[in-house]
């Protein structure tokens, strides 16, 4: 059986070196499962050459097998890998082995890890750091395939290719966002060299916080609405008037407009898309989920007071986002109607859709920002993002999780 065992040495709190040539290489071992091969990512964008090559070495009979990589990363390297075989396999004919992938938490935020091995789970300490090797080496082991999320920058910039250094187009296990959420790991980013510690994304978020994004949306079928009454998802009908498209139209301006696949979190206790653990899409939905917020859904503004009022709504939503620290419960914050006295609509707008178009108004450069997975592209002006779930005959190789 190929397996491979790839380590960032950089990231997290950099132990990924130890843990490879002290737990984990030895732990195989003791199985009699001997790695083809260990090797540790030197740069930025080395993880995905590494597979490929790996894939390369291997003879047709064990591509047909498929590969086993127990990767040792944060979600930053598991991008670089995934959109590196996206990338080559539209380039061949031939398949790609399958990839079966032992995740081991060696990164920061460890989105994918967290919400497969939720925190809460957990019966001691660190019980889950090894979990996704376990559930490889025991007798009833656990696969869960992965979904991607396909997102496209139109028109691309001139001599583009998909998944290079200024792509076009871009896979994402995680997330992909506009709107806040991209504003903060741009701006954070930047201030990386003056700032290293977490305390650069605080000072990113209190940079943006009273910033509204101008751009319309489309909700692309088949859409979904979260209602907060009944507590289920429920189908909506797209304000199609005969529009064959099926999308849902939302104008702006937009705070807030992220959509996640495979994760319920973005970080072990930021629980922003509860529902894709509570109310799963049913298994080989292809479905993304949406969370939006948009200010002027909110009663108690009418968007002509200016600074003013987005210093009042700013509060609002540090409320709301610093509830999804709270097991999700963001979701189930309300508005209060124009008497003050009863529930208005719910703050956020939770949907699950087939996926998204965004459509930034052209001198609003901030609305132009895309993060996937915490990668930065920026959509040209006059250019839009369109962002839907990868079908498996779309690109035909597959990548699943020891969970
Ligand atoms: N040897 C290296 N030197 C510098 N950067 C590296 C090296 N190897 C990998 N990288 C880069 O490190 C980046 C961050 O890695 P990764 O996402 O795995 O960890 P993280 O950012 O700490 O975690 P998370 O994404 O979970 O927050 C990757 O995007 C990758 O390009």
């Amino acid at each position: 059986m190929p397996l491979i065992v790839v380590y960032n040495p950089v990231s997290g709190d950099r132990s990924g070196s130890k843990l490879a040539t002290e737990t984990i290489v030895p732990l195989l071992i003791s199985h009699s499962i001997v790695p083809d091969k260990v090797a540790a990512t030197e740069y930025p964008g080395h993880a995905g050459t590494l597979l490929l090559s790996y894939i390369d070495s291997l003879t047709p009979s064990s591509r047909t097998e498929g590969i086993t990589l127990v990767l040792i990363s944060g979600d930053g390297t598991l991008h670089e890998i995934v959109n590196a075989l996206h990338s080559a396999r539209s380039k061949q004919n031939d398949s790609f082995p399958s990839l079966r992938i032992i995740l081991i938490p060696g990164g920061t935020a460890n989105a994918l890890h967290a919400s497969f091995f939720p925190p809460e789970s957990a019966s001691d300490a660190e019980p889950t750091l090894l979990a996704s090797l376990l559930s490889f080496l025991s007798a009833t082991p656990r696969l869960v395939p992965l979904t991607f999320a396909y997102t496209t920058i139109s028109p691309p910039a001139p001599g583009t290719e998909p998944a290079g250094p200024s792509a076009s187009a871009v896979v994402s296990t995680v997330v992909t966002s506009t709107s806040l959420h991209a504003a903060i790991l741009h701006d954070s980013e930047a201030l990386r060299a003056s700032i290293p510690g977490i305390e650069r994304f605080k000072l990113a978020a209190a940079q943006n916080a009273t910033t509204w994004y101008r751009a319309r949306a489309r909700l692309l079928a088949p859409i979904q609405r979260y209602d907060i009454t009944s507590g289920a998802f429920v189908p909506v009908t797209p304000n199609s008037h005969g529009n064959p498209e099926e999308h849902l139209e939302l104008p702006g301006p937009f705070a807030y407009f992220l959509s996640t696949v495979n994760v319920d979190r973005l970080e072990p206790f930021f629980r922003i898309a509860p529902l894709q653990r509570t109310l799963p899409p049913p298994h080989g939905a292809q479905t993304m989920d949406v969370l939006i917020v948009r200010p002027l859904r909110d009663p108690s503004l009418d968007g002509k007071s200016g600074e003013a009022e987005r210093e009042r709504f700013k509060e609002r939503l540090w409320e709301v986002l610093g509830a999804a620290y709270r097991d999700g419960a963001h979701i189930h914050v309300r508005y209060a109607e124009g008497d003050g006295k009863t529930d208005g609509p719910p703050v956020v707008e939770y949907f699950r859709v087939g996926g998204w178009e965004w459509i930034p108004e052209e001198d609003d450069e901030k609305a132009r920002l895309l993060c996937a997975d915490g990668a930065i592209f920026h959509a040209p002006e006059g250019g839009k993002l369109v962002s839907n779930v990868l079908g498996r005959t779309a690109h035909d190789f597959r990548v699943a999780i020891y969970a």
